[in-house]
């Protein structure tokens, strides 16, 4: 949040003091209450990080009981603000009372000015602080499933299918380019599913040369080839029960394919150098970055073994096609590794932010984390500048229609990101916005934006 865009709501019934307060804090937006009634219909409208409130308020100027009042009210309506009481200068009683009742701080009349800027300065950066930890955690809860964070409304379609997915048997083939999270979409999967007080089995079928992948797959007898000194199990036995995850699946030989196949229709598998068709029980899910419609017309994979594992096809796009998700995404694992490597980083500046959401993200989430990984371990800051993530920010676009998309094309974009970053408070993006809130509401009806 720039100084600019704090408000800093004051609430003191003193002519004299209003107007010295007025222009006391610089850079904060400062609006001025003179009772309980005007100082909460301010906090409704501006929201501030900070409260000054005076104990002794109209009507009960010589006591405390309306100021506290005020302070409880405030505290009801909006419990993150910080609350500082202002208190007569021999008031100390009603000060601690005020902290017991919530207040963040007190300080006693006569007022000092600078001083008093310090503490709002510091009652502020706690504001701010809590409020970045608490939409940080916000985030993490809305992750829909376990340690997958999307808020991107592509994302949370996958998500969605992934949960009707789950608790059924049904051989699903998740489709990705690389890094996009197809492995934990499997365990996702797994773990929502009956199955997943067994085993998840994992194999890469592009990681294993072929001479070794049906063995692999599906186990040995002793002496079934010259170093099977002993009965093997296979990665499918082994499954059993549980979920067998069938990485790159598009890279299956052919003949295994037809194994794989054999064992999909039967569910009864026979170790290499064996003869006893051996039942095995276990869920298929299978990923590929591969076109597998491609690999059928070339010839590289087989039809009817894709109709076999594709009964559900979930497609998880890539992260640039993600509104707004590389952001979130980027802040989770900034919070991550700064906590791993012990170091003092709370967020990105503004250039590294416009590079995180303009990048084109080849690698995808799994290109994120390691940026953001080494980007946390090379800083020198408390903020991750364009330099540590060594990207650069890429936001040419291509020539648009008119002056009028343009124009459109920007409003809705700004709109978006502003409900981003005030994780969808309508009245907080309105304010970043600089616009009213049913100004900002017309504009979500324009652009068909739900939130
Ligand atoms: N939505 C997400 N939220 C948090 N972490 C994610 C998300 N998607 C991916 N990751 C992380 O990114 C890394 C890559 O994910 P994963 O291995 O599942 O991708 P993949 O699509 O299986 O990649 P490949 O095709 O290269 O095997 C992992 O460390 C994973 O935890």
């Amino acid at each position: 949040m720039k100084k600019a865009d704090r408000h800093l709501l004051v609430v003191e019934d003193d002519e004299g003091l209003q107007s010295q307060l007025k222009w006391a804090f610089e850079g904060y937006e400062v609006v001025i209450a003179g009772n309980r009634e005007d100082g909460i219909n301010l906090l409704r409208r501006h929201v501030p990080g900070v409260v000054l409130c005076d104990l002794g308020l109209p009507p009960d100027p010589g006591g405390v009981s309306e100021g506290l009042a005020t302070l409880q009210e405030i505290l009801a309506l909006a419990p993150a603000t910080k609350v500082i009481v202002v208190t007569g200068d021999d008031d100390r009683a009603n000060a601690i009372k005020a902290i017991g009742l919530g207040a963040y701080d007190f300080y006693q009349k006569p007022v000092d000015a600078d001083i008093l800027s310090l503490i709002v300065d510091r009652a502020y950066q706690v504001y701010e602080l809590e409020l970045e930890n608490k939409k940080l955690q916000e985030y993490q809860q809305h992750t829909p499933l376990n340690g997958i964070i999307a808020t991107s409304p592509q994302m949370l379609k996958v998500c969605r299918t992934i949960e009707k997915v789950a608790p059924s048997d049904i051989t699903t083939l998740l489709l990705g380019a690389s890094g996009t999270g197809k492995e934990l979409f499997a365990r996702a999967l797994h773990e929502l599913s009956p199955r997943k007080n067994e085993r998840m089995v994992a194999i890469n079928c592009a990681a294993i040369p072929d001479t070794l992948l049906e063995s692999e797959l599906f186990g040995y007898e002793k002496g079934a080839f010259t170093g099977a000194t002993q009965q093997t199990i296979g990665k499918i036995e082994h499954a059993n029960g549980g979920t067998l995850f069938l990485d790159e699946i598009g890279d299956l030989p052919l003949e295994l394919q037809a194994k794989l196949l054999r064992f999909l229709q039967e569910r009864v598998i026979e170790r290499v150098g064996g003869r006893k068709e051996i039942p095995v029980d276990v869920r298929i899910i299978g990923a590929t970055h591969q076109n597998l419609s491609e690999n059928i017309k070339d010839g590289s994979f087989r039809e009817d073994l894709y109709y076999r594992i594709s009964e559900i096809t979930v497609d998880i796009p890539s992260l640039k096609e993600r509104e707004g998700d590389a952001l979130v995404i980027a802040r989770s694992f900034l919070q991550r590794f700064s906590d791993d490597y012990k170091k003092n980083v709370n967020g990105f500046d503004k250039e590294a932010i416009l590079a995180l959401e303009s990048h084109d993200w080849p690698g995808n989430v799994r290109e994120m984390e390691s940026r953001i990984k080494r980007a946390v371990i090379m800083s020198e800051g408390s903020q991750i500048t364009l330099e540590d993530l060594e990207i650069e920010a890429n936001i040419t676009e291509p020539m648009p229609f008119n002056l009028k998309q343009i124009r459109d094309d920007a409003e809705r974009k700004a709109v978006q990101r502003a409900l981003r970053h005030c994780s969808d408070n309508i009245s907080d993006a309105a304010n970043v916005l600089g616009i009213t809130r049913p100004t900002l509401y017309n504009m979500l009806e324009k652009y068909g934006i739900k939130i």
